[in-house]
């Protein structure tokens, strides 16, 4: 028995941007017990099906996906079951994961599940388990490389939602908050709308250079604010800003012209930033450009899971970096996509 087929997936509207982080769910894969994985491409761009029924025409079977082959080993009944949802775009697999405090996969089955091609395909993998120090559930992500961040904003609103699902929360909500979320980050209470789309407080950011981290040195007390990054040879303007992981957000080159995000070589420049010696533990990167003082627009090269659709921490990130660089208001709109950047 191999991996669990599923019934569909139904795409909705994407929104063009986050305004006050609210989330909007993909849609759910119910898993369902089955000999083999069939898949089949219905109509349009909007619906994805898989199924089970051997009346589909099956592009690939069980038995020839290895990366999944672990699905039947960890569990008891034989399958992972799991569920899709995105925040903008920015995509996840949620596992319920209440009855241990380990992860069902590991990091490389992670990572393998996260494949686009070769397996189910998201940013990242989401672990719903039980609370910590006290309070309702601890939220742990492996990114789609397998290496696991600290926090995840996206990922925790869809975490909330999962938890309304899950414990039947759902029309009971209003703006309560009705649990509370451990994260490496620290705790993040939820605030689950009337609508269902959900609302975090990100907490403080933190700006000293050590804790962020970066190797960069403070220039405004302990604070690496408008910097100069050197990337390939060019003269970034960076701030380092962690939201519980570490963002470094730029505007453009030292003296150069305006960022258009637009006509950024992403995943050229993305990477180059990721790994760069002065980030010790890698970081997010965001081109922003400033469209006014209450109007940004962002691309975002994520550690470990490359160019996303969007990023919550990121846009805060944006957002402490551009009222600290005086180039914003402290209440303003961030453009997550205004289309698919990948
Ligand atoms: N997309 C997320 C951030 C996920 C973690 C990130 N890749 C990291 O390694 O820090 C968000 O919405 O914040």
């Amino acid at each position: 028995m191999e991996i669990a087929a599923a019934s569909t997936v139904s795409v909705a509207p994407q929104p063009s941007r986050l305004s006050n982080a609210f989330p909007r769910k993909l849609g759910s894969v119910s898993s369902l017990p089955c000999a083999s994985f069939k898949r089949k491409h219905c109509s349009g761009n909007a619906t994805l099906c898989v199924s089970s029924s051997s009346s589909m025409d099956a592009v690939v079977t069980a038995e020839k996906i290895s990366p999944a082959s672990f699905l039947d080993k960890r569990e008891t009944g034989g399958i992972l079951h799991f569920v899709k949802y995105q925040g903008l775009g920015n995509d996840f697999i949620l596992v319920d994961n209440r009855d241990s405090s380990e992860p069902k996969i590991t990091q490389e089955q992670a990572a393998k599940l996260c494949d686009r091609n070769f397996g189910v395909g998201a940013d990242g993998v989401i672990f719903a388990m039980p609370g910590v120090n006290g309070t309702d559930y601890t939220m742990r992500i492996f990114n789609s490389d397998g290496s696991e961040p600290e926090m995840c904003g996206n990922g925790v609103r869809c975490f909330a939602r999962f938890i309304a699902e899950l414990e039947d929360l759902q029309g009971k909500t209003g703006t309560l908050c009705l649990f509370t979320i451990h994260t490496g980050a620290g705790l993040i209470v939820p605030e689950i709308q009337d609508d269902g789309q959900v609302k975090v407080d990100m907490g403080i950011p933190i700006l000293k250079a050590q804790d962020v981290p970066t190797k960069l040195p403070g220039n405004k007390g302990e604070a690496v604010i408008q910097a100069e990054l050197v990337v390939d040879g060019v003269s970034w303007n960076v701030t380092c800003v962690s939201m519980g992981n570490p963002h470094c957000v730029t505007f453009g080159t030292k003296g150069g012209p305006k960022l258009k995000v637009d006509d950024l070589n992403l995943p050229e420049i993305g990477p180059k930033f990721e790994h760069h010696e002065m980030f010790p533990a890698r970081t997010n990167t965001e081109f922003v450009e400033v469209l006014s003082r209450s109007h940004l627009k962002m691309r975002v090269w994520e550690r470990g899971a490359g160019a996303t659709l969007a990023c919550g921490t990121g846009a805060c990130a944006l957002v402490v970096a551009a009222v600290l660089e005086g180039r914003a208001n402290r209440k303003c709109t961030v453009d997550l996509r205004a289309d698919r950047w990948r």
